[in-house]
């Protein structure tokens, strides 16, 4: 049976002002799409653009150009009902679960918050009972109700960002390093929580990340993402198993492994590339980074082709 695509964006842009009249470019052409039910990861170092790409995929950021498409219908063609509908159904769960959770505000106000927004209950009981499911659901005591969340811990706190996100019933949440601002204990806690949600419910996610144990634990596919651009995107078990872009295979590298000895020696390899952030106006944005660049490296900027079923890579090695 073919999977069906929910969410879909196409050559998307964004640019941020970057003094002296020069703009930077933070995501740069990206295209992906995300089947209903499934995870897609979206992993990079810090500063390649994984937040802006996720947030203005979704239109919490003005995009500059490019199209996003929510059951293949132009979201910029919406009416407004349909408008209304998909700000419901497609929601974030944020990195910072201090940042992003009022602490002046009842848990049960903050959970009802998109809930009251699209006024799905005006009966006071009805809302308070699904808040207090909601808080079962995600692993809290319904007693938490009228508490507010100064008290709680990072991973209390995220449940309830959660239960936040899942109170309009969402199809498609993006992710953004959910479990990154968390103790180790409780990430894993997270994660799993986030799964059974998945298979309960058949939500997409879009789930940002720079821990790639983690994301290849939670994804069943990989966007990889080097300075604003999707370099290679699969299924995440093959990408783990024959990585093709040298970025990849560098981050892949890079994965810590329970052994001091093995570890000192990787961490030389690692720092001979060197960390760049400078712009190649044309070319590949790796080729100062690669070991293995060639001349049209520099001069022409790859496209992300189908290299095997389901495999995309943008280098110029391959073709
Ligand atoms: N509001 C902004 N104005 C100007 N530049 C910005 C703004 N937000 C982000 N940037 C820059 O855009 C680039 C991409 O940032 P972004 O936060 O999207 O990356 P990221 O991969 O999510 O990083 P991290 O993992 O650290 O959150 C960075 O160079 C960042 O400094």
């Amino acid at each position: 049976m073919d999977k069906k695509i929910i969410f879909e964006v196409k050559d998307l842009c964004k640019y941020y002002p970057a003094g002296h009249g020069k703009m930077l470019t933070a995501v740069d052409h990206v295209s992906f799409e995300v089947y209903e039910g499934e995870t897609l990861g979206l992993v990079g170092e810090s500063g390649c653009g994984k937040t802006t790409c996720g947030r203005t995929a979704i239109g919490l950021y003005k995009k500059d150009s490019g199209k996003v498409y929510y059951f293949g219908k132009d979201v910029d063609l919406f009416s407004k009902n349909e408008k209304k509908e998909y700000t419901k159904e497609v929601q974030m769960i944020f990195q910072d679960p201090y940042a992003s959770l009022d602490s002046k505000v009842k848990v049960q106000d903050i959970i009802a918050e998109g809930m009251d927004i699209h006024h799905m209950t005006r009966d006071k009981d009805k809302r308070r009972h699904r808040v207090e499911k909601l808080l079962e659901q995600v692993g809290l005591d319904k007693s938490y109700l009228n508490s507010y969340v100064n008290t709680f811990s990072g991973g209390q706190r995220q449940r309830i960002g959660i239960a936040r996100a899942l109170a309009v019933n969402p199809k498609f949440i993006v992710c953004d390093e959910p479990i990154s601002a968390l103790d180790v204990s409780v990430q894993a806690q997270i994660v799993n929580l986030l799964k059974k949600l998945q298979k309960e419910r058949n939500i997409s996610y879009l789930f940002i990340a720079h821990d790639l144990a983690m994301v290849k634990y939670i994804s069943d596919r990989i966007a990889v993402m080097y300075m604003g651009s999707i370099v290679e995107i699969a299924e995440a078990e093959a990408l783990y198993d024959h990585a093709y872009h040298p970025y990849t295979q560098l981050l892949i590298s890079t994965i810590p492994i329970p052994d001091p000895e093995v570890e000192e020696n990787r961490k030389d390899e690692f720092s001979d590339f060197g960390l760049t952030s400078e712009f190649t106006c044309c070319g590949c944005r790796f080729a100062d980074r690669c070991k293995e660049s060639k001349d049209i490296c520099y001069k022409e900027k790859p496209k992300l082709k189908q290299i095997v079923s389901g495999h995309f890579v943008a280098c110029h090695l391959y073709w």
